[in-house]
């Protein structure tokens, strides 16, 4: 089924002098307080939620060269073939954050992968609410994240999966892409994963120096989102069809949508969002 094992690993020490502080801290080139990279397993997510009661895990980072069981939104599977894309979970908590705002995370891991993306890779990068990232329409990432109810304060999971080498022949569905198929300026994994990690821990040292507030954020967001403005359809939970123009994105990062039967705006918290000018 996979054409091409020969792909090289990630280089794992390296990865940890780039981004494993001593005392992990504000700076983003040390932010981490471990990264480990394994060969094989299920589920990158799924091993940190296991061991997220564990407070010496904060901030860690776990890469995974293949995931046989790879979760996604809305309880699909993230399929990749071995060391051709990038599987990353991390672990952080947010002492001191309002839990209405955790939803935030895995937008703002979504402007993370974005502005990494436009950095080394050198590619049109936007976001698909709620955390799709797209080239040209097609989707090179997604962003999953999951909260375990540890005590005083929740840890969430996100995680990151990130099609870098894959053929055309390997994408799991022909509106996927990959940063090869996109023509991009790196396809060096290590590269692009440490500007992903570096940019994560940017934009949460810049959220946390902001005391969770989520203005700039938003802003942020909207300035990388590519739904807003566009004719959309949304298959919202159980099956219902909303067709219409995504507005914005509100304060707690639902999308907004204005119904094409002139209705009242629609605010959007969960749902699968096709963009119908198919290109952005
Ligand atoms: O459905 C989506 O778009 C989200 C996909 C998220 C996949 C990543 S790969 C690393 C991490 N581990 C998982 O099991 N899922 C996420």
């Amino acid at each position: 089924m996979y054409t091409d094992l020969n792909r090289p690993p990630l280089g794992v020490d390296a990865l940890r002098r780039a981004l494993v502080g001593d005392s992990p801290g504000d700076d983003p080139r040390a932010f981490y307080s471990s990264l480990d990279v394994v060969a094989e397993t299920g589920s990158t997510n799924a091993d940190l939620l296991a061991r997220a009661a564990d407070t010496a895990l904060d901030r860690a980072v776990l890469v995974a060269e293949f995931q046989g069981h790879g979760r996604g939104r809305h309880a699909r599977v993230w399929e990749a073939p071995p060391r051709s894309a990038l599987a990353v979970s991390v672990l952080l908590r947010m002492p001191g954050l309002d839990v209405a705002r955790l939803g935030w995370l895995p937008l703002l891991t979504g402007v993370a992968v974005v502005d990494a993306l436009r950095t080394v890779a050198e590619v049109d990068a936007k976001l698909k609410w709620p955390n799709d990232v797209l080239i040209g329409g097609r989707k090179v990432a997604g962003i999953l994240a999951e909260v375990a109810q540890t005590a005083p304060v929740p840890a969430v999971v996100v995680g990151v999966g990130l099609n870098v080498t894959l053929t055309q022949d390997e994408l799991p569905v022909p509106t996927a892409t990959s940063l090869a198929l996109a023509g991009a300026a790196t396809t060096y994994r290590d590269t692009v994963l440490r500007a992903v990690l570096r940019e994560l821990a940017a934009q949460w040292n810049a959220w946390h120096a902001d005391g969770w507030s989520t203005e700039s954020l938003a802003a942020a967001y909207r300035a990388r989102c590519g739904t807003i403005g566009q004719p959309v359809r949304v298959t919202l939970p159980g099956e219902r069809v909303l067709v219409g123009v995504a507005s914005d994105v509100d304060e707690q990062g639902r999308l907004v949508v204005a119904p094409d039967d002139g209705g009242e705006p629609v605010v959007v918290s969960a749902g699968d969002v096709t963009h119908l000018r198919p290109r952005d």
